[in-house]
C-alpha cells in the first residue's frame, strides 16, 4: 500500500495574475521509496513538494501521508505531524548560525521537549554514521558545504521521521561533496527504509534514485525506474530530460563521475 498517495492535485496560486501550477496529478508512492522529481524551471517541482510535505494544501485534489490527510488535521496536529513524520533537507542547508553543529542537530528534538539523555544518545548514533564527530562543536560558518549539508541531513534524522523531504540537497555542492551527499541519503534509505522525495535538476543526483517523476507544465510528463544500473539509468534520466527541452543536449555524452 502507498506510503503518500496524492490524488487529482490541483494547485492554482490567486494573485494579481491566476497561475495553475499543478494539474490533477496523481502519485503513489511506496514505503521505503527513493524518489526524484525533476521538471524545467516553473514546471511545478517545489510546488509539488510544498504539497506533499504539507507546508502548503492543494485547491483540489487529496493528499495521504502514512493514512492521515494533512486537510482533515487542525493547526497544532498538523505541527506535531510535520516535527515528528518529516524531516527536511534544503539546498541552503538552513542551519542557525548561532548555535553549534551540535545544538542545530538536536534543535528537533529540543522543541519537541525530548530529554538530555535522550538527544545526547541520538546524536551518538548519528556522529559516526554521518561523520560528524570532528565538527560537533563547530558552527555553520566554519563548515565545508557538504558538511553543511551532512549537519541538516543529521538534523533532518535526528527524530527518525517516517519521510525525508529534499529540495536541491545537491544543489549548492562541488561533484564531490554532492556524491558523499547522495551516497549518504541510499545509505539511510536503505538502512532504515526511510521514504525518500528529492526535487532536483541533477540528472547525476537523481541516477540514485529508485524512480524518477517528471513534470512538464504542473503535469505528470513520465517516469522511469532504476535498473541497478546507475550509468545506464542516468543516460535514460537524460533521455528524458531532451524530450523535455531545456538545456540538457550538452550532457548527453556525460559520463557518470
Ligand atoms: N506563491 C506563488 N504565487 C504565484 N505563483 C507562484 C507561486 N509560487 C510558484 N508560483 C508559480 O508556479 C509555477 C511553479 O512554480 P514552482 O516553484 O513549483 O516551480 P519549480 O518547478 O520548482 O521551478 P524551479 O525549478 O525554477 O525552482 C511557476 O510558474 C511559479 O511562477
Amino acid at each position: 500500500m502507498a506510503i503518500l498517495k496524492l490524488e487529482e492535485i490541483t494547485k492554482v496560486y490567486e494573485g494579481k495574475v491566476t497561475h495553475r501550477a499543478l494539474h490533477q496529478f496523481n502519485l503513489d508512492i511506496e514505503k521505503g521509496e527513493f524518489v526524484a522529481i525533476m521538471g524545467p524551471s516553473g514546471s511545478g517541482k517545489t510546488t509539488l513538494l510544498n504539497i506533499i510535505s504539507t507546508i502548503d494544501s492543494p485547491t483540489f485534489g487529496s493528499v495521504t501521508l502514512d493514512q492521515v490527510q494533512p486537510e482533515e488535521m487542525t493547526k497544532q496536529e498538523l505541527a506535531l505531524f510535520r516535527r515528528r513524520k518529516l524531516g527536511f533537507v534544503f539546498q541552503d542547508f538552513h542551519l542557525l548560525q548561532m548555535l553549534t553543529v551540535e545544538e542545530n542537530i538536536i534543535l528537533p528534538l529540543t522543541l519537541d521537549g525530548k530529554s538530555v539523555d535522550f538527544m545526547k544518545k541520538r546524536v551518538e548514533e548519528l556522529q559516526e554514521k554521518l561523520d560528524l564527530t570532528s565538527i560537533l562543536s563547530k558552527r555553520p560558518n566554519e563548515l565545508s558545504g557538504g558538511q553543511a549539508q551532512r549537519t541538516a541531513i543529521a538534523r533532518a534524522l535526528i527524530h527518525q521521521p517516517t519521510f525525508i523531504l529534499a529540495d536541491e540537497p545537491t544543489g549548492n555542492l562541488d561533484s564531490k561533496a554532492s556524491r558523499d551527499v547522495m551516497e549518504l541519503l541510499v545509505k539511510i534509505n536503505q538502512e532504515q527504509n526511510t521514504t525518500i522525495v528529492m526535487v532536483t535538476h541533477d540528472p547525476i543526483a537523481a541516477s540514485h534514485c529508485d524512480r524518477v517523476i517528471f513534470i512538464k507544465d504542473g503535469e505528470f510528463f513520465n517516469e522511469i525506474y532504476s535498473d541497478d544500473r546507475r550509468q545506464t539509468f542516468f543516460q535514460r534520466i537524460l533521455n528524458v530530460l531532451s524530450l523535455l527541452g531545456g538545456n540538457v543536449n550538452d550532457l548527453s555524452t556525460v559520463r557518470l563521475p
